[in-house]
């Protein structure tokens, strides 16, 4: 039997009506959410996202503008748009599209944003606050997975979750998540000798090692949620995860697909944050 699919581009969708109705509910109160975009440099897939994003913010009439800067900009005049942005009372939140060209250091650019308009929550006070449990905005792409397996009715406390990768943006935020919910947490990654015998144990396992199909039958318990954060390109420039999907599907009870599990779970979050942001600043409610 197929494991039964968790669909984001559905369960976005419904989020996104929520937040869509806040928004109304804002600019009958005079306040527009505004997001502002910044984007540096010629990255090809980057200015895709870029474009989702505004196009997304469009659809449930939030305000969004694109700073679009050229490759060569020097980290002192991107930290001095940031600092503009930060002032200015239309917007609400930033983001800085990743990666950022390789001589610009991201995170003191990341460490420049207000904290209370960091909706990517990738600052250094927002993940501290994240660790510690405190209200604060989520990193898009882990609150985005939990908002599938909330929807899906899947079950966390109690159950153990593996995640396979440790960047700053999915995996460490991954497991301090489930963590919270009371999962029983292993982090791996691709250096992680015998990762099946790690893999193989979980009731809910994470792949978000960027490597195009990298996990397969072997490393996923019969039964097992997968949740596949991965967007990579295989040896026929196609969309894919970092699950084998053809392999593991009729082992896990659930799998996300790619395209169509947590990518647009991302762009979703990334509204729910700036949403939250411009309600806060309504209620004159600081986050710091
Ligand atoms: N500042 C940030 N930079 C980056 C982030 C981020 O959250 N904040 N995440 C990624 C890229 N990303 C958003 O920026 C992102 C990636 C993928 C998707 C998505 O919807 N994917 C679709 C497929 C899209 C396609 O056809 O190419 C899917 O999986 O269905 C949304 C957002 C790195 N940078």
């Amino acid at each position: 039997m197929s494991s039964a699919i968790i669909n984001g581009k559905e369960i976005g969708q419904e989020i996104r009506n929520s937040v869509a109705e806040r928004v109304t509910l804002l600019k009958e109160q005079g306040l527009t959410p505004g997001l502002a975009v910044v984007l540096v440099g010629d990255n090809q897939a980057s200015a895709t996202y870029v474009r989702n994003k505004q196009k997304s913010c469009e659809v449930i009439g939030m305000f969004s503008e694109l700073i679009k800067l050229p490759e060569e900009t020097t980290q002192e005049e991107l930290l001095a748009q940031i600092e503009l942005l930060n002032n200015r009372e239309d917007i609400h939140g930033i983001l800085v599209q990743l990666p950022l060209p390789k001589h610009i250091d991201e995170d003191t650019v990341i460490a420049t944003i207000a904290v209370e308009k960091d909706v990517d929550g990738f600052s250094p006070v927002s993940v501290g606050k994240m660790m510690l449990g405190q209200e604060t905005f989520l990193p898009c792409t882990p609150f985005g997975v939990m908002k599938l397996l909330e929807y899906s009715g899947i079950e966390i406390a109690g159950k153990h979750a593996v995640i396979v990768g440790r960047s700053h943006i999915v995996g460490k935020p991954m497991g301090q998540l489930l963590l919270q919910k009371d999962a029983t947490v292993t982090y791996t990654h691709s250096k992680t000798p015998d990762l099946p015998s790690f893999t193989k144990q979980a009731d809910i396992l994470i792949a978000a090692v960027g490597r195009a199909n990298f996990i397969t039958k072997e490393h996923v318990k019969e039964g097992a949620v997968v949740i596949d954060v991965g967007i990579n390109r295989d040896e026929n420039n196609k969309l894919c995860g970092d699950v084998n999907f053809s392999e593991v599907d009729g082992i896990a009870s659930h799998i996300t697909p790619v395209p169509g599990g947590v990518g647009p779970m991302t762009i979703t979050m990334l509204l729910f944050n700036t949403v939250q942001a411009a309600e806060n600043k309504l209620a004159n409610k600081v986050k710091l």
